[in-house]
């Protein structure tokens, strides 16, 4: 029979691949109409159509280009296919309110990830499903939101401080600075110490921790998802590099679990802890005692779990978010000077702001609302799972679809139904008026309001919403306004006039061009001296 049809073993995969799509197809149309969407090569479906680089503008072309081929759902949804695996983009405000909001108890859990469990990284809260997540959550946005949220404000204005201190002394080494900064505030918040800079130790493992994961073989982690039974593949049989790759990563994800922790235990049993989550849960752990040992361990380590997820979570998104603030009053001056009239005439133009001028400061939370939606740090966050088959006007969207925020993360995990949420939200001109432009004043007055509600969305959706939303806006808020009050900053360059250009990924980070940070006076760099050395020092 072989001889007769000319088949070699590898045509029978391909075949097997191509029925087994096919038949997943036609099970999924019986159950109702997909959405729209460009047409599928058999086997690759979509995927030389897809978008490299600033995806959101083929996704507009999409859905404006394939609207009017289902009269339900208006290009709302865009469907795509990759080796068999369906795709939906979400193009409007309403679909993805509709599905990730309203609906969120069906749309938060994530993809199952083979990968995810050869490296040890099912205990991260972001990986993390069902009761897993929602205990770790509520531990997180015990300590971290809401009125909590506030206890972080005195040492998130000592950073904004010190930042602003490392500015003035080393301008050019802006990068480390933003990142320093960044890493301090939320480890102070998670265990109460402070590093000296990006350069730390432990700041460079963190790092580090996050490169290895992201460098897990591609073709290896694509196969891993594929035939789940690879998990169990020999260490010692030929190309198991993938295994000892698996084992590496869950050997430094462990050590950035451990490490900081012990460096808090250290402080405490030294008597020089500052109040922090894992303090403060310990002692609330402490009071507990009704706990059994085994109960009370399990709760030791949900805590370390949560403090280090927080460090990765913030670190990234916080440091582009400043980089991008930078680079756009180095671009507008005008933009910098009227925020250092507003702040002037808030502090009499003798000290630096605090957290109690906030309400006389609009113009630097509309710049705080514009730096978020210019550069759009997440291009809306990992991917999401569906729980259970549903429809949306009348197109069904069957259990198991993935919802991811980006092709980097889609690459590793095809499987299922991928629904893709658009950063084109933010550039919706019907909201933000000339959208390419860096405008603060958008987000002032009765306007302002829809553009704030609509980038809501920068901070996720539903249950998977970032729980580190209040920590980030105030340390963001006040640092912007500390760096407004104290320094001009130019292009260095002045023959062209440089762009701000931005890297793909999962954080989408500003390309730095180089600055001039100049105190505005000798006054405001006395001002900064003599309100810097008090607050962190004392
Ligand atoms: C500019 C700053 C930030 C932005 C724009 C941002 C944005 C986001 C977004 C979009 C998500 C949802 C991801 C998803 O769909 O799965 C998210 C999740 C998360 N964020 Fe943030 N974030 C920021 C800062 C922070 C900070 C400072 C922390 C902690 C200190 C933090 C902690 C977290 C955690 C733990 C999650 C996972 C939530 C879950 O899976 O349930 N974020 N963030």
């Amino acid at each position: 029979m072989d001889k007769i049809l000319n088949l070699a073993s590898g045509d029978y995969a391909v075949l097997l691949v191509l029925g087994a799509s096919t038949v997943a197809l036609l099970m999924r149309r019986s159950k109702g109409p997909l959405p729209p969407g460009p047409m599928a090569l058999p086997l690759l479906g979509n995927l030389l159509q897809m978008p490299r680089s600033e995806e959101w503008n083929t996704y507009a072309e999409w859905a404006k280009k394939y609207e009017s081929s289902h009269e339900t759902t208006a290009g709302d949804i865009t469907y795509l296919t990759l080796f068999g695996n369906p795709m939906i983009i979400l193009n409007s405000l309403k679909v993805v309110r509709e599905l990730m909001n309203e609906r969120s108890a069906n749309y938060s859990n994530r993809p199952y990830s083979v990968m995810n469990e050869l490296c040890g990284l099912t205990w991260i809260l972001t990986n993390a499903d069902g009761e897993a997540h929602r205990v770790r959550r509520s531990i997180v946005q015990r300590y971290f939101s809401g009125l909590a949220a506030v206890k972080h404000r005195s040492h998130q204005q000592d950073e904004a401080r010190v930042l602003a201190n490392n500015l003035l002394k080393s301008p050019e080494l802006i990068e480390l600075h933003l990142k320093g900064h960044a890493a301090s505030s939320i480890l102070l918040g998670a265990y109460g110490f402070r590093v000296e800079g990006a350069k730390d130790r432990l700041v460079q493992q963190m790092d580090e921790t996050s490169e290895h994961a992201s460098r897990f073989p591609g073709f290896a982690s694509f196969l891993l998802e594929k035939v789940p039974a690879m998990r169990n593949y020999p260490r010692w049989m030929p190309f198991s590099g993938f295994r000892a790759y698996g084992d590496l990563v869950t050997r430094i994800f462990q050590a950035i679990r451990a490490d900081p922790y012990e460096r808090t235990m250290k402080l405490t049993a030294a008597g020089k802890a500052t109040p922090s989550f894992v303090s403060t849960s310990l002692d609330d752990l402490a009071a507990e005692t009704s706990l059994s040992d085994k109960e009370r361990e399990e709760r030791v380590e949900l805590i370390k779990d949560c403090a280090c997820v927080m460090y990765g979570a913030g670190t990234e998104s916080s440091t582009a978010t400043m980089g991008t603030f930078c680079m756009m009053l180095a671009l507008h001056p005008e933009i910098l000077k009227r925020a250092q009239e507003e702040l002037d005439k808030a502090t009499g133009g003798e000290r630096l702001p605090t957290f109690d001028d906030e309400r006389d400061l609009p113009y630097i939370d509309a710049l705080f609302w514009e730096t978020l939606r210019y550069n759009t740090v997440t291009p809306l966050g990992l991917p999401h799972r569906v729980v259970n088959d549903d429809y949306y006007e009348g197109t069904l969207i069957p259990a198991g679809t993935t919802i991811v925020g980006n092709m980097w993360y889609a690459s590793l995990s095809f499987t299922d139904l991928i629904l893709k949420l658009v950063r084109l939200i933010f550039r919706d001109p019907t909201v933000f008026t000339n959208p390419d432009q860096f405008t603060p004043e958008r987000f002032l007055g009765e306007k302002g309001k829809q553009c704030r509600d609509v980038l809501t969305l920068v901070w996720g959706m539903g249950r998977r919403a970032c729980p580190g939303r209040q920590l980030a806006e105030a340390s963001l808020f006040i640092t912007m306004a500390t760096i407004a009050s104290c320094f001009d900053i130019t292009p260095k360059s002045t023959n062209s006039f440089p762009q701000l250009e931005f890297s793909s990924g999962f954080v989408r980070r500003p390309k730095l061009f180089p600055v001039n940070i100049n105190p505005r006076s000798s006054k405001w760099k006395e001002i900064l001296e003599r309100e810097f050395f008090p607050a962190v020092y004392s």
